[in-house]
């Protein structure tokens, strides 16, 4: 029997890295053929197109497929076990297949996913690698404030406290073979160390917690880990009250209600710092989670990328505009329900 093609899951929140971190790995892949699927929330291919702006050599557009129909995990049936398909069914198929799961997604029906038996002979879970937001993390983002939740809970242990954003971590870690303390340029080596300390009591046994700046790990780290997660998936249970019976319940329960997107359009900017420090004040004033996309500025012939996470924003020219390619920018943002759509909207086109 032909051996299984390895597949290595990608998760963690919104931001974390995870697109980074793939990039850096497809750039020093050594001759491995990889094939990469993508899953974002807020849908406007951008981690496609930064990918596929890469320019890495032997990286060609046919080895990316992009799922488009909302979170991976809730659209198993439908998108992705399709998708495997034509991969596996390729002439030559992937040495290795890479998917980057939205940063909303849960990791658990996705990897339940490879038991299915369209592809269940065919792929294997290499492993779940878990990316996480030293930085955000550090800050306190996913857990308004540890102790009080600590103490409440003392206090009536049949509260649930715990924030969409909290649960959702919390599940991602706890489905990890590899958790990646990213970001680490933003720590000092001591908080960096202290954030790994606590993540890995959090994680199952014997997982590896490794630290990195912008994802730069060496391919053999991430790769190769050789779970067969889809094997043992009662070992990385949900540990929030999550009920899988059916789908609806599902997404309910890992609260897409609780997150919105949407795309913002606008013409030219003058300038690019200007702007960049305009996004960060609407980012802080409406509490925006994430933003991303491209922008045109008036004059230069590149194209601006532009990624925010939290209140740090980032931009940088990715290529040239393509003759007829409309010089506007497409925003997504992405933050909690309850965006007040109409004044974000004014204030990124100001
Ligand atoms: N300072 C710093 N910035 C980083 C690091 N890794 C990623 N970033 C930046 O963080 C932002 C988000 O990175 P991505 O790789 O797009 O994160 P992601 O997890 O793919 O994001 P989503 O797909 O939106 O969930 C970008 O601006 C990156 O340049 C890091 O280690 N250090």
């Amino acid at each position: 029997m032909p051996r299984k093609v390895p597949a290595t899951v990608v998760t963690g929140f919104l931001g974390a890295g995870k697109t980074t971190l793939i990039r850096h790995m497809l750039a020093n892949a050594n001759g491995r053929r990889i094939a990469l699927v993508i899953n974002e929330f807020g849908d406007l291919g951008v981690d496609g197109e930064i990918l596929r702006g890469c320019g890495i050599a032997g990286c060609t557009e046919d080895d990316i497929m992009e799922l488009s129909n909302g979170c991976i995990c809730c659209t198993v049936a439908e998108d992705f076990i399709p998708t495997m398909e034509k991969l596996l069914e390729r002439a030559t198929p992937p040495d290795h297949i890479v998917i980057e799961t939205s940063g909303l997604a849960l990791p658990q029906p996705l990897v339940r996913a490879f038991n299915w038996p369209g592809i269940s002979t065919r792929v294997t879970v290499d492993g779940v690698v878990t990316v996480v937001d030293g930085k955000a993390v550090a800050e306190g983002r996913f857990a308004a404030d540890e102790r009080a939740l600590a103490a409440q809970r003392a206090a009536d242990e049949t509260l649930d406290h715990d924030t969409p954003l909290a649960e959702l971590f919390e599940d991602q870690l706890a489905c990890a073979d590899m958790i990646v303390v990213n970001k680490t340029d933003l720590l000092s080596p001591e908080e960096a160390e202290a954030l790994a300390a606590e993540l890995a009591t959090k994680a199952r046994e014997g997982v590896r917690v490794v630290r990195a700046a912008h994802g730069a790990l060496p391919v053999e780290v991430l790769l190769g880990i050789g779970s067969a997660a889809e094997t043992d998936m009662d070992a990385r249970g949900e540990i929030h009250h999550h009920h899988h019976d059916d789908e609806e319940d599902h997404e309910h329960a890992h609260g897409h209600d609780e997150f919105e997107s949407f795309v913002v359009e606008r013409g030219e900017i003058a300038d690019a710092s200007a702007f960049a420090r305009q996004v960060a004040e609407v980012i802080r004033t409406h509490d925006i989670l994430r933003l991303k996309g491209f922008a045109a500025v008036a004059g230069k012939p590149m194209r601006l990328a532009l990624q925010a996470v939290g209140p740090r924003v980032e931009t940088y020219f990715d290529r040239p505009f393509a003759p007829g390619e409309a010089r506007s920018a497409r925003l997504v943002v992405i933050g909690e329900a309850g965006l007040d759509r109409a004044a974000i909207e004014a204030a990124l086109r100001a």
